[in-house]
């Protein structure tokens, strides 16, 4: 089985390097030609993952074409972009296996990962993979564990042995819809914990936002058929854990700089923001209990600030835990 990124991000870069250190060859496409000829000149991915030198058995390519030779495509693009990628090249993806590496909500049809390639690419294997992971550890050749999901348990395990490293541990699992959603959500919290920690509410706060954040993050995930045991795994209650306490994250600093300073600028890859908006107004519309959610969307929408956000949570009716 032979493999290829789409998507010369951070992460899309660093599973590349990690997996061509392992011994496979790896087609690594990005959509802009310049960045493209300079990673195949330099061997480096300056603008993305300075410092890491590309394998010889990196090739960067420019035609998305020729890396969709692959049987297993990691699909490294931001959320807000896997659809149109896929859409946009219809002939390439049917009898592919397809890994998703984004994490989040699709605002404008409500899907996670797995649902846009079914909707995108039904011909399609979909697959997630997610868990605690910056691509920087990925790439320094760090340990790092992840959970991989396929709805069939042999494509899950084809994949959890094709993607591992001596470094890149993989779990593997069935339930596409708890990983997915713990990748997703566990974005939102960040923000609310870089929030509150920039606010100056203080560490006990973000105990409590991490842990009250958890029991939402299940309750979605329930609703949404997935398996409790899946959320207190890597790509849950783990990734959680990494994003919601360092400033290495791209949400949590969000979350630090709009507490801070009352704004912040957010990058294409700062998930939460449309993750947080997609999973409050669905929460709204089921009528699930989900109010760390909704204050954090109401932040961002700019209804409340994060110390009303604060006072909000705090002044909810008292309840059993
Ligand atoms: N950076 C990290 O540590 C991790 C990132 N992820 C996830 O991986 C996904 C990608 O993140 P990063 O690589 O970090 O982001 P990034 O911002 O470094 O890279 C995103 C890449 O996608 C490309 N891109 C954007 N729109 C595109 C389009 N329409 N067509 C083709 N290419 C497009 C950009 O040019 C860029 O190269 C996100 O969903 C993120 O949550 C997951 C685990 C860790
Ligand atoms: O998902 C990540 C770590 O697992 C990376 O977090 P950020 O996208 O917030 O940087």
């Amino acid at each position: 089985m032979s493999v290829a990124v789409l998507g010369a991000g951070a992460f899309g870069t660093a599973m590349a390097v990690a997996l061509a250190r392992d011994g496979q060859a790896v087609a690594l496409w990005g959509r802009d030609a310049g960045v493209v000829r300079a990673m195949a000149e330099t061997r480096e991915n300056a603008g993305r993952l300075p410092g890491v030198v590309l394998p010889d058995r990196v090739t960067p390519v420019a035609e998305i074409a020729a890396a969709a030779e692959a049987d297993t495509l990691l699909l490294s693009v931001p959320m807000q972009s896997l659809g149109g990628v896929l859409a946009a090249h219809p002939g390439l993806w049917d009898g592919k296996r397809l890994v998703a590496c984004c994490k989040g909500v699709d605002l404008k049809t409500g899907r996670g990962p797995s649902g846009v390639i079914a909707d995108c690419a039904p011909g399609a294997v979909p697959a997630v993979l997610s868990g605690p992971s910056f691509a920087a550890d990925i790439a320094a050749g760090l340990p790092t564990a992840l959970t991989l999901a396929a709805r069939d348990a042999g494509e899950a395990q084809a994949l959890q042995e094709q993607l591992s490293t001596g470094s890149l541990r993989l779990y593997r699992s069935t339930d596409m819809a708890g990983v997915e959603l713990g990748g997703a959500l566990k974005n939102v919290i960040a923000i609310a914990c870089g929030m509150a920690i920039g606010e100056g509410f203080g560490e006990s706060a973000r105990a409590a936002l991490m842990t009250r954040g958890y029991a939402e993050v299940l309750r979605l995930a329930l609703a949404r058929g997935a398996q409790a045991e899946t959320l207190s795994g890597l790509s849950g209650l783990g990734d959680m854990v990494l994003t919601c306490t360092s400033e290495k994250s791209r949400n949590y600093a969000f979350g630090m700089r709009l507490g801070r300073a009352g704004q912040a600028e957010a990058l294409a890859t700062t998930e939460g923001i449309a993750t947080a908006r997609a999973v409050a107004g669905l929460a709204a519309r089921e009528g699930l209990e989900m109010p760390i959610t909704r204050a954090i969307a109401a932040v961002l929408e700019g209804e409340m600030t994060v110390e009303q956000a604060g006072g909000a949570l705090l002044a909810r009716p008292l309840r059993p835990e």
